[in-house]
């Protein structure tokens, strides 16, 4: 069986079980269970904090888990980023109170920095040669410069609006670009490769639609220009052999573009249609 850590809480948790929902996996229905097996697909699933999951995969004790990048980079653990999963995107940055004459990397020198992430922040400034003190926080960081225990704060940001209600400012180079990823550790199982292909094939099915549309022959080349799809359009024909029957793959983003492109080129019934599922 393959062992799989997943978030039990946090910003993580649900887009995570979501995403192996969507991937064919059963998953707990009582969110207090911390183990859930689902036989058919042979995998076992152990629902932990985000902030201990590298520790137990770096380890050996489970074989991969999802959680943060920083989480990862900050748990000092042996394991490593397999895949990114395209969500729990967030910065990691400074911050200091507007008023305050810490504007700059080099201004943080000698001061005292509230963080929930001591090695990600240590590492950075060793890597940069400045010296500063961190004050270990579980959370809520935020705060800490108005009530005294710092200077300024390194912390997770995604909106913003936290530490602008907090009267802080960014400053200072970017600490780290964060996305929730697949990590693995010492143990190489068999089937983490299975399971990457199946999440991979959420990202698909989610970032891609089927397009079909009606088209006149002699512009096949030149629809395939417009969406050429993964290796090249399914094409079908029409009892009418003046025309043909096309079906692509294409970034739902740009599916309105795409089909007012086809449109133009003699296009005719273009059909849009989600995908869901994929193995590419
Ligand atoms: N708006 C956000 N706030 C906090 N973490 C976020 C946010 N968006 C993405 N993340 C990511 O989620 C992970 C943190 O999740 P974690 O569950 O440890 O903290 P949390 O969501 O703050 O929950 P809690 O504070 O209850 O522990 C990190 O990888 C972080 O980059
Ligand atoms: O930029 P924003 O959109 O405002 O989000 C970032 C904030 O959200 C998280 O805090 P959370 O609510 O998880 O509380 P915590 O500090 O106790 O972890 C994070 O630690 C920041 O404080
Ligand atoms: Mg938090």
């Amino acid at each position: 069986m393959l062992r799989i850590a997943v978030p039990n809480k946090g910003s993580l948790s649900e887009t995570a079980a979501e995403m192996l929902a969507e991937a064919g996996y059963s998953g707990r229905r009582d969110s207090r269970k911390l183990v859930h097996t689902d036989a058919r697909n042979q995998v076992e699933f152990f629902y932990l904090r985000p902030k201990d999951i590298a520790t137990y995969v770096g380890s050996g004790a489970l074989d991969v888990g999802i959680t943060g990048r920083d989480l990862l980079l900050d748990s000092g653990s042996e394991s490593r980023e397999i895949a990114a999963l395209e969500f729990g995107d967030s910065t990691f940055r400074f911050a200091a109170p507007a008023t305050s004459e810490i504007s700059d990397l080099s201004d943080l020198a000698g001061k005292r920095i509230a963080t929930s992430y001591p090695k990600l922040v240590d590492d950075f400034l060793r890597a940069r040669g400045v010296e500063a003190e961190h004050v270990k926080l579980d959370g809520a960081v935020e705060s800490a410069v108005q009530l005294g225990v710092a200077d300024a704060v390194a912390d997770v940001v995604s909106t913003g609006a936290t530490l602008r209600a907090a009267g802080l400012e960014i400053f200072g180079p970017v600490i780290l670009e964060s996305t929730a990823v697949l990590i693995g550790g010492p143990n190489a199982h068999p089937d983490i490769d299975r399971l990457l292909r199946r999440l991979q094939g959420v990202l698909v099915a989610r970032k891609y639609v089927l397009m079909d549309y009606d088209l006149p022959v002699e512009q096949l080349d030149e629809a395939s220009r417009v969406a050429g799809g993964m290796e090249s359009p399914t094409v079908s024909p029409l009892q009418d052999d003046r025309w043909v029957a096309v079906r692509v793959m294409v970034p739902s983003d740009d599916a309105n573009q795409i089909m007012d492109r086809l449109y133009d080129l003699g296009a005719r019934a273009i059909l849009v249609t989600a995908i869901h599922a994929a193995r590419l």
